[in-house]
């Protein structure tokens, strides 16, 4: 099936049949963009291999270049070769969040004025913590007083680090991007958070082991963490499959009462899609990992699901999408920062799967889902490739749903819609 342009609805295809496939994975993108961060700062030629090749990463290794870090291909590989960070330059973000929040750091070591902006959308984005943290950190930003992309960083070569509070229960990503720089501070860094709960556990812990795989001296303590000046290692990343992506591929078993495999799934990672092997059980599923690599199978009847998606909020558009389709009521919470995510999360998930006739009710912080028959329609993605990956499961079950703009999905999945096809014929 051709890929549609922008402008086109993608019919999402109703699976005729249970489906039977293996479905391999590109690289994550957490993984991905905090190794390309790492290999920059590092003090030797690095590369980073296996890696999701998409519009956030994309746009990853050009900011990097844009600074002065060498980002070579080498069939499909990356090649990164550490160089004196300088500006003047101009970063674009995309709407990456990974981006927006672990790049100004990295600008703050630069000599000379960086600019740093993204989609509309992106300007919308928590980054105020982080603005104000830098600030703290000795580092002069003007961004006109908005608290928020667009913003110009001032570099003077170098930041002197130190301790700072900042309130990051908006976004873990606040926390990761002064961490992943701060070996390069004259101080290092220790980062305090207080506020209502940091989300995303699992992000953080990534932080911290990639940083020490780099050779960084990193400890932690509730709500702190402490990175100790040092120098980081040029090495091989090698990436492993986004498993958060894998979300919906997974679904599908349940959803036709197939069955799914995705290979080369890590026998223990720090990416929180691995959560999916609890919450698909938790529905019902049979979940195996093995050599293959992990199977889902359904039995073509599944429940609802009752869970807090604090740790793990990127699986929520999909597991709210499956969960429409489940036999029983489902409860997802913990996921008020969604609301600060591609779009509104919470709300777009209502609109949408109410539009085709669901019944989902926004909670403080999360979402009720009342699982009804839908109907066809066109189900808008409002920029966000997890809910073009949410429209495609529903699409299984429900006959004429109309995706808008699918190749939004390209931020982390550009090949989602011949992953998909393949899927359903059985690769
Ligand atoms: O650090 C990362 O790579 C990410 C952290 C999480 O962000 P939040 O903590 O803002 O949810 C997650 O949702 C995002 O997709 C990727
Ligand atoms: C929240 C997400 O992305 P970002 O890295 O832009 O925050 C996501 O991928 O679900």
């Amino acid at each position: 099936m051709p890929s549609a342009t922008p402008q086109e609805h993608w019919p999402a295809p109703v699976a005729s049949a249970p489906v039977d496939a293996t479905v391999p994975l590109p690289g994550s993108k957490s993984m991905t963009n905090r190794a390309l961060i790492l290999a920059a700062l590092a003090d030797a030629p690095g590369t980073v291999t296996r890696p999701l090749r998409s519009r956030d990463s994309e746009l990853m290794a050009g900011a990097l270049r844009s600074l002065g870090v060498g980002v070579g291909e080498d069939a499909g590989d990356w090649q990164v070769l550490p160089g004196e960070l300088a500006g003047p330059a101009r970063v674009d973000v995309g709407l990456a969040g990974t981006v927006m929040r672990f790049l100004p750091p990295v600008a703050a070591l630069a000599s000379g004025e960086v600019h740093v902006d993204g989609d509309p959308r992106a300007r919308e984005r928590p980054m105020g913590p982080i603005i104000r943290a830098l600030r703290a950190l000795g580092v002069e930003i003007d961004d006109g007083g908005r608290d928020a992309l667009p913003f110009t960083v001032h570099g003077a070569g170098g930041v002197e680090g130190g301790t700072v509070t900042i309130d990051a229960s908006g976004s873990s990503q606040l926390v990761s991007g002064l961490l992943l720089a701060a070996p390069r501070f004259a101080k290092g860094v220790e980062v305090r958070h207080e506020g209502p709960p940091v989300p995303s556990a699992p992000h953080l812990a990534m932080t911290v082991a990639m940083l020490r795989e780099a050779g960084a001296i990193v400890e932690t303590e509730r709500n702190v963490w402490r990175v100790a000046p040092g120098p980081l290692r040029g090495r091989e990343w090698v990436i492993e499959p986004d498993l958060s992506n894998a979300a919906q591929f997974l679904g599908a078993a349940l959803v036709t009462g197939g069955r799914v495999t995705v290979p080369d799934w890590p026998a223990s990672t720090t990416q929180p899609g691995d959560a999916l092997r609890g919450l698909l059980a938790a529905m019902g599923a049979e979940v195996a990992l093995g050599p293959d690599g992990l199977t889902v199978r359904g039995t073509g009847a599944f429940s609802g699901l009752d869970a807090d998606l604090h740790e793990v909020g990127e699986l929520t558009p999909v597991l709210a999408a499956l969960a429409a389709l489940a036999d029983g009521p489902s409860r997802l919470t913990g996921i008020a920062h969604l609301r600060g995510h591609e779009t509104d999360r919470l709300a777009a998930l209502v609109t949408e799967i109410n539009g085709l006739g669901g019944d989902v009710r926004e909670l403080p912080d999360g979402l009720e889902i009342r699982p009804r028959p839908l109907r066809g329609g066109v189900f808008r993605t409002y920029d966000d490739h997890r809910m073009v990956m949410a429209a495609a499961l529903l699409g299984l079950a429900v006959p004429g749903v109309e995706v808008e703009n699918v190749a939004t999905v390209g931020k982390t999945l550009p090949n989602f819609t011949e992953l998909w096809t393949a899927m359903l014929e059985g690769a």
